[in-house]
């Protein structure tokens, strides 16, 4: 089954076309990677996946079912998870409770302004589980501003597991990190289980190889080449606009 599927997406800013026509299909389980040089229109991808805005034209499916018209939240609900390449945490509350409300964001009880923390413990429990996946349990209780970089990373994987997402949108998931973060993220990635989808846009090659089954490359807004790592990586086009960068 495709978990993703993207047809004839165009979608310009004053004139420009930033997604010229962009079709792809991401099979369930499947591991992706999207690269492409800067300014390519990747984020932007991402961002008309997730509809933080809205195409020109074209259409968006998600296990078969259109969305291209469908609200963030409702996207959510049916399973769209996403990570941010800027981080937008809450620094002086604890990493349990930004992963609260993070949970909170898919639930009906985040329009109750007078929600008492306190007596969440099924949404606290999650949370703690959502760290502990990513090895942050012990930090659970510190505040945001006192973790490091790369634990903020990570929190934004927890947050976005938490909501249990059958298909993961990751924008640069290793930007910034020391080379010791990035193993242990990329190694937190490997075990997300197959019934969750990843799509992931990545400049580090390194370690985003490793990761992609398939790869996609994005110039001006289109593909050019799409392909197995191996079929990708070969590819006189990739090495034209991107490796030879
Ligand atoms: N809201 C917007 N209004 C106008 N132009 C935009 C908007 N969003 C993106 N762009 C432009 O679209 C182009 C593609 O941007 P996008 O962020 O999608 O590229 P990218 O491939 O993700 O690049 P990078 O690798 O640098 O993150 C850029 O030239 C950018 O300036």
């Amino acid at each position: 089954m495709i978990a993703l599927e993207v047809r004839a997406l165009k979608k310009s800013f004053g004139g420009l076309y930033v997604t010229r026509r962009v079709d792809l299909a991401v099979e369930e389980g499947e591991r992706r990677l999207i690269i492409g040089p800067n300014g390519a229109g990747k984020t932007t991808l991402f961002n008309l996946v997730t509809g933080e805005i809205t195409p020109d034209s074209g259409s968006i499916a998600l296990f078969g079912r259109d969305i291209t018209r469908k609200p963030v939240r409702t996207r959510a609900h049916l399973g769209m998870a996403r990570t941010y390449q800027i981080i937008t945490l809450f620094g002086r509350d604890t990493l349990r409770h930004n992963v609260m409300l993070a949970l909170l964001g898919l639930s009906p009880r985040r329009w109750n302004p007078l929600i008492d923390f306190a007596g969440q413990r099924d949404l606290a429990e999650q949370a703690e589980a959502a760290l502990a996946r990513v090895g942050l349990a012990h930090l659970a209780g510190r505040p945001l501003a006192e973790t490091s970089y790369g634990e903020r990373r990570r929190v934004e994987i927890a947050m976005a597991l938490a909501q249990k997402p059958r298909v993961l949108l990751l924008d640069e998931p290793f930007a910034g990190l020391s080379i010791d973060e990035r193993q242990d993220v990329h190694r937190l990635l490997m075990a997300v289980p197959r019934d969750v989808t990843m799509v992931m846009i990545e400049h580090n090659m390194d370690v985003a190889l490793e990761f992609a089954e398939r790869i996609t490359l994005l110039h001006f807004g289109e593909v050019i080449v799409e392909g197995t790592r191996a079929e990708v990586v070969a590819h006189p086009r990739t090495r034209e606009v991107y490796l030879g960068h």
